[in-house]
């Protein structure tokens, strides 16, 4: 659905020449969640405000349904960007208008009469859940309800594709979640194709299918989000993973462990997919004759499946814990002992 090659863009600055995005080629699917992660001045907002053309790449191209977007007359590119909705960290929106005024907004634009605009705000307050406040004024909501303002908005010309400029960035984590939930349902309902860009990876485990991670304007790796999350290849996306998998508190909670005489071994289990809901633990203490300490456990759902990390300690004779270990490994968890007395 839509295709970037060999996109680049550069800015000329007073200090010289900047190279924002740096030859990407990325391919996005009908009805994906696409992500795009890195950290700040990685290239993302310049990446997403070029699928629209807010931003005129300085080479390359962007195909959006077999569309050159670069290609397109001013008036041709107005009907194309009727098509790509988009929302944006602070919101954008008009504060002297109204929640249904807001979301009216771009109906204007687009010569929807007046009886079928009403109509159309109505459903789209709610499909974001924002029955009875549609007379308040944007300095009235929260911002989590400032961004389903600007959710609805985007959705109002019924767009194939939903681009998320750090939709999230500005809200607390329990409004961010309840967005995020939100655009899943949309994505289901609508079957609409979604791009996002962030820098918490939070973001990419909960709602994307495929993540690409920028790195100084290149994409540096990208795949399904599961895969990624087990099998990331580079430094930057190990440190993104981290992010979600293993909170502060299990460096500190383990090092603390290893300080102490006698813990045997600890062995970090990582679980992908359907072998997350595997009985390695209760066979392992069934089968051989070791102890079983449960020091530190996480699992994490993403859109392709479940993800989990378990640290335990492990106790017994030399050879009965190599039988335990190579058991495990057997039952294709991954197995690495990262501590031994
Ligand atoms: N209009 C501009 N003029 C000159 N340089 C720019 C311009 N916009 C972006 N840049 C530069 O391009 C690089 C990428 O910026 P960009 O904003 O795309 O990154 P980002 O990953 O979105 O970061 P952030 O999340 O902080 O916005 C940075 O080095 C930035 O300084």
């Amino acid at each position: 659905m839509i295709r970037l090659d060999n996109l680049q863009k550069l800015f000329q600055t007073r200090d010289g020449q900047v190279t924002a995005v740096d030859n990407v080629k990325l391919t996005i699917d009908k009805g994906e969640i696409f992500g795009v992660i890195g950290y700040s001045g990685a290239g993302k907002s310049t990446l997403i405000r070029m699928l629209n053309m807010l931003e005129r790449p300085t080479s390359g191209h962007v195909s959006i349904d077999e569309k050159d977007m670069g290609d397109l007359s001013k008036s041709e590119l107005r009907l194309a960007r009727q098509g790509i909705g988009m929302i944006f960290q602070h919101f954008n929106l008009l504060w002297s208008r109204t929640v249904r005024d807001n979301i009216a907004f771009p109906l204007e634009i687009a010569g929807v009469p007046k009886q079928k605009r009403k109509a159309r705000v109505e459903e789209l307050i709610r499909l974001v859940g924002l029955e009875g406040r549609g007379g308040s004024y944007p300095s009235q909501l929260s911002g989590g309800q400032k961004q389903r303002v600007g959710i609805a908005r985007a959705l109002a010309n019924n767009p194939d594709v939903l681009l998320c400029d750090e939709a999230t960035s500005a809200l607390d984590p329990k409004t961010t979640d309840s967005i995020l939930d939100l655009l899943v349902d949309i994505n289901n309902k609508l079957g609409l194709t979604i791009v996002l860009i962030t820098h918490e990876m939070h973001v990419i485990r909960k709602i994307c299918h495929r993540v690409a991670v920028m790195e100084q304007g290149k994409v540096v790796e990208e795949g399904h989000v599961l895969d990624v999350f087990s099998h990331p290849r580079e430094e930057m996306t190990k440190e993104f993973v981290k992010q979600v998998t293993e909170p502060e508190e299990t460096e500190q909670a383990l090092a603390h462990l290893f300080g102490e005489e006698g813990i045997g071994r600890v062995l970090q289990l990582t679980f992908t997919g359907s072998d997350a809901k595997k009985h390695v633990i209760t066979d392992v203490i069934r089968r051989f004759d070791v102890n079983v300490n449960i020091l530190q456990g996480k699992i994490s759902t993403t859109q392709n499946g479940s993800y989990g990390s378990l640290f335990i300690g492990l106790d017994g004779n030399e050879e009965e814990m190599d039988r335990a270990v190579a058991y495990i490994k057997e039952q294709h968890v991954e197995v690495e002992v990262i501590h031994s007395d």
